[in-house]
């Protein structure tokens, strides 16, 4: 049994903290507002983010931050990857050697360009950055917590990742290992932007050919991209590049998907953020990602689309002209 502490809880990490209690863990779940801790540790569930679920007397919940790691072996954060950097901040004092960080956030820091566990070890000031291992993967925390068999992999120095692939498996919960960080973590940053594009497609009621096309070529992207920071080039074929989009561009949960629908439908992309409760990742990463493709003269159609129509407000059946009448090229360039 570890003591794991879960800083976030919004649906992933209260899907992970049921998981790792479950496992027979002691699990500390941080929420960061404190009426919404105090509301949780009344009712034993967390009806904000994931209704209906009683958390178990081996969760701890807290909005205390004082001596929170005393005793853990895991940190454990599932913060938006915009925020991730203020959460860091009030624990890396506490940080020693033996505590493993994991990251499960999918995202990149627009203000820096920095990957998340690049943020964290900025944070950490390069102490201990071995011991940052990446989760991610195809997770709907709705699924996950119906226990229904789910993949996905721990990224990191390989004894790391392995500790953390002991820690989370179970019988619904397959966990692979990886050691390339960088691939695993752009194939969860980059997949939520292509879901925003899958979701137009959706709204407006374009076909299954359009959304293979759009799953296809942004893979192309995402890999493209890829390729300028090192990553192995069959991370994305894997769970968190493949595996993760395929999740997110299809399924019904997923809010970057929802995010595109409603674009697609005609609604103005500060309404639909205003009325969700949940982050969708993918809106402020396709700034990031846009940004660092025109620096690295990176050819990336779809986020450029993307870009153009969340930050510049183009009319979306335009772009989607401008997208299939470029100049014709060979698949694989
Ligand atoms: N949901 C899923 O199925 C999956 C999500 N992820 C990733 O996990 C990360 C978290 O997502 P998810 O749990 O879904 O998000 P939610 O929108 O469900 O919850 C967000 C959580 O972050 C907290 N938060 C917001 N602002 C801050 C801040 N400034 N400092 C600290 N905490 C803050 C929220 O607290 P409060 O409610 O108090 O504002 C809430 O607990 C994202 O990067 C997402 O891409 C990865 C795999 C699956
Ligand atoms: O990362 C996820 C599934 O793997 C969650 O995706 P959404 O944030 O789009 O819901």
């Amino acid at each position: 049994m570890s003591k794991i502490v879960v800083m976030g809880a919004g649906s992933w990490g209260t899907a992970l903290a049921l998981l790792l209690a479950e496992n027979g863990n002691e699990v500390v779940l941080w929420e960061f507002f404190e009426e919404r801790a105090k509301e949780m540790q009344k009712t034993r569930r967390n009806n904000y983010y994931l209704g209906g679920i009683d958390l178990p007397d081996n969760i701890t919940i807290t909005n205390k931050i004082e001596n929170i790691l005393d005793g853990a072996e895991y940190l454990l954060f599932s913060i938006p990857s915009q925020n991730l950097r203020n959460a860091i901040q009030l624990v890396s004092s506490q940080l020693t050697e033996d505590i493993i960080i994991i990251n499960t956030g999918k995202g990149i820091e627009v203000s820096t360009k920095l990957r998340l566990s690049e943020v964290i070890k900025e944070e950490i000031l390069g102490k201990y950055h071995k011991n940052i291992v990446a989760l991610s993967g195809p997770t709907h925390a709705e699924e996950v917590v119906k226990k229904l068999p789910t993949t996905i992999v721990a990224a990191g120095e390989e004894e790391k990742a392995q500790k953390v692939q002991e820690l989370f498996s179970n019988n619904y919960f397959r966990v692979y290992y990886s050691t390339d960080i960088t691939g695993v973590e752009l194939g969860g940053a980059l997949k939520n932007c292509i879901a925003i594009a899958a979701g137009i497609v959706d709204g407006l009621g374009y076909g299954d050919n359009t959304k293979a096309a759009v799953i296809t070529r942004g893979l192309a992207e995402i890999s493209r991209f890829s390729k300028n920071f090192n990553a192995f080039e069959k991370t994305f074929s894997g769970l968190a590049g493949m595996g993760d989009l395929i999740v997110t561009c299809t399924s019904q949960h997923s809010r970057n998907r929802y995010v595109g629908e409603e674009l697609g439908k005609g609604k103005k992309i500060d309404d639909i953020l205003n009325g969700m409760n949940m982050v969708a990742e993918g809106v402020p990463t396709i700034k990031a990602v846009h940004e660092i493709s025109k620096d690295k003269n990176i050819d990336m159609p779809i986020i450029e689309s993307l870009y153009r129509i969340i930050y510049e407000n183009e009319n979306i059946l335009k772009i989607a002209k401008v997208l299939m009448e470029r100049d014709l090229k060979e698949e694989f360039y």
